[in-house]
């Protein structure tokens, strides 16, 4: 048995455009080659802004949507060809449930659990009990939270190998949040694997040991969470009480984005302090402080790069592709 779970590779996917001929939308190129493996065992954080392909890779994965190009692995198999053997063994919560809004919260799990040949019935009641959920009552009326837990239960109801979960977290409250994550890390103590898409860093960044920056259909950067801890740098704050100036702290290494103001200079600092603090030296220290960055003022960094869709769309559309 390999130790990966999930492997794809260059997968491209283009959407054609779509609508009538007066509003019809630009073809698009959603996927531009993205590369992930996913080893079994670990839960794996898929972060990314909102557009940015998350659930058009984790659509290809099920087989609910075919590649343009590339080539995708789940569990061994091939899902274009695996059929529901390979859909039994996995948990999927999709990012936009739709469910029969005539059916009881009970009923439409019921239904979902026999569609997999009824694995997992028994665990049902005790997971909805768990989560709060009221099983007599019509899907029509449920709030988006409720709903939610109707897709999280009949994900994790019959204890699959495989959850690929895309959003899981929205539409949680914090308390049902936390209570999501206690069930993520008991199927990873049962030696499942877990996918989840989110972006939000802080959802996944307690349980996941690695994560996926994708943005605009590229995998942007893959790593696992401490080391990305350590990427993130400190904030550092220098008081100077003499005349100081900005240029003699540029270009050093790992020192970016220096900025003085009066006498205080501010700067980002990655990896050793060695090179800012001689040169500091040279000058009347008045104060001084380094904070460690958040992970999320990191994440950011990877979404600030300006993307302009509506330019890709267009270069799409004028190469045919
Ligand atoms: N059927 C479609 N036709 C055309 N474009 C599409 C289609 N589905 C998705 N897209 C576009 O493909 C890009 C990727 O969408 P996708 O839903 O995979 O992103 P995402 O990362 O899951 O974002 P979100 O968090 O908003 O769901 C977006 O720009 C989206 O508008």
């Amino acid at each position: 048995m390999t130790d990966v779970a999930i492997r794809a590779e260059r997968l491209v996917k283009d959407y054609a455009g779509s609508g009538p001929p007066w509003k019809r939308t630009a073809p698009f190129r959603a996927l531009q080659g993205v590369d992930l493996e996913v080893r079994r065992g670990e839960v794996f954080g898929f972060l990314g802004p909102n557009g940015a392909g998350k659930s058009t890779t984790i659509r290809i994965l099920l087989d609910l949507l075919r590649p343009t190009a590339g080539r995708v692995e789940v569990l061994g198999r091939t899902p274009a060809t695996a059929g529901p053997s390979l859909r039994a063994r996995i948990g999927y919560l999709p990012g936009e449930l739709t469910m029969a809004g005539q059916r009881t919260a009970g009923e439409e799990l019921a239904y979902l659990v026999s569609l997999r040949g009824g694995a997992g019935r028994d665990a049902i009641a005790p997971l909805a009990e768990r989560f709060g959920l009221d099983l007599d009552r019509p899907i029509r009326g449920l709030s988006k939270g409720n709903k939610q837990k109707i897709g999280v239960i009949q994900a994790f109801v019959h204890a699959p190998e495989l959850l690929i979960l895309d959003e899981p977290t929205s539409g949680l409250d914090p308390l049902l949040q936390r209570e999501f994550l206690d069930l993520v890390r008991e199927a990873r103590d049962r030696g499942a694997t877990v996918l989840m898409s989110s972006h939000v860093l802080s959802e996944v960044e307690d349980v996941a040991g690695r994560v996926a920056i994708i943005r605009a259909g590229e995998i942007v950067d893959t790593d696992d969470v401490g080391t990305l801890r350590h990427h993130a740098g400190q904030q550092v704050v220098l008081h100077f009480g003499d005349h100081v100036a900005v240029e003699e702290f540029h270009g050093l290494p790992g020192v970016e984005d220096v900025r003085l103001d009066g006498g205080q200079l501010t700067c980002l600092l990655r990896g050793e302090p060695d090179a800012l603090l001689k040169v500091a030296a040279r000058h009347h220290v008045r104060g001084w402080s380094a904070q460690d960055r958040e992970l999320e003022d990191l994440f950011l960094d990877f979404y600030r790069l300006p993307v302009d869709p509506v330019a890709e769309r267009e270069e799409v559309a004028a190469h045919g592709r």
